[in-house]
């Protein structure tokens, strides 16, 4: 691995030269972080996103993780879900249950899937007023800053479009600042019909993980993580938008999503 300090502040990049070695670090660190939070509140949130990233959370389930870490503190919440059904293909629940959930002795009543039997506005509303009452007893921590749920970690994936969560390139949900959690029902990805954090909740984290590998993401990668001109619009590339506010943003690259880093951020590509 090769890491280095990206150019915002509070944030690093991570460059590996295989998935493996990826997934095999990822492991490390979510473990680390649920030992931190377990010492320090009692409990480890978590909120994560669908696609790549499950399987690459893979090592958290074998040796030594699966006997180490404190599962049974761990409060798992989506940072996005597709509007399908849970057992459909396309449902992020679906794959967290078939890849890790399933595998990991979580408590089935820490586990805040997003309701699939009402509408997407419906969903959201309820999803958000489930966070509200966590944060106000605490199991979800509350930002200093503002009165956003201040989660452990949110762990990322990105389109090579540079979408994170269900937050797409020029969406007007980039712009949202009171609300938690909100729907979109024209996903330029299908399925159409998507529910996501929002942008203040994100950067309210005290963990944030981009996870990224693929040639097809490195371009997004470079324009995330390098300098910007004056100019550089950054609704065109919601990646770039992931700053955390008090927290600390960690990008886990393989070498090929790393390959077109600047080299002035220290990316060794
Ligand atoms: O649609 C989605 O895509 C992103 C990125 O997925 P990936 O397979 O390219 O890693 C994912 O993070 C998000 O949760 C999901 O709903």
């Amino acid at each position: 691995m090769s890491a280095c300090s990206g150019p915002k502040i509070k944030s690093e990049l991570r460059v590996f030269e295989s998935a493996d070695e990826l997934a095999t670090d990822l492991a490390e660190y979510i473990s680390q972080l649920s030992e931190n939070s377990v010492k320090e509140r009692g409990c480890f949130t978590i909120a994560l996103s669908g696609g790549s990233l499950i399987s690459l959370m893979r090592k958290l389930c074998e040796a030594p993780y699966d006997k180490t870490v404190d599962w049974t503190k761990w409060f798992v919440f989506w940072a996005d879900e597709r509007a399908v059904a849970k057992n459909h293909i396309d449902s992020n629940h679906k794959l967290t249950k078939d890849l890790f959930l399933s595998k990991v002795p979580i408590l089935n009543s820490h586990v805040f899937s997003i309701n699939d039997n009402v509408t997407v506005e419906e969903a959201a509303a309820e999803y958000e007023f489930t966070i509200r009452q966590l944060v106000k007893i605490r199991t979800v921590g509350v930002s200093e800053s503002n009165d956003c749920p201040k989660f452990d970690l949110i762990l990322l994936g990105m389109g090579p479009d540079g979408h994170v969560a269900s937050l797409f390139p020029h969406h007007p949900a980039l712009e949202l600042k009171e609300e938690w959690v909100t729907y979109i029902t024209d996903s330029p990805k299908p399925p159409p019909e998507r529910i996501t954090f929002t942008l203040p909740v994100i950067n309210s984290a005290s963990n944030v993980a981009m996870v990224a590998v693929g040639e097809e993401k490195a371009m997004a990668v470079h324009l995330a993580t390098a300098g910007a001109g004056e100019n550089f619009d950054a609704s065109s590339l919601p990646a770039r938008m992931v700053q955390p506010t008090d927290g600390k943003l960690v990008w886990f690259l393989d070498s090929t999503a790393a390959s077109v880093l600047d080299v002035s951020n220290g990316g060794s590509g």
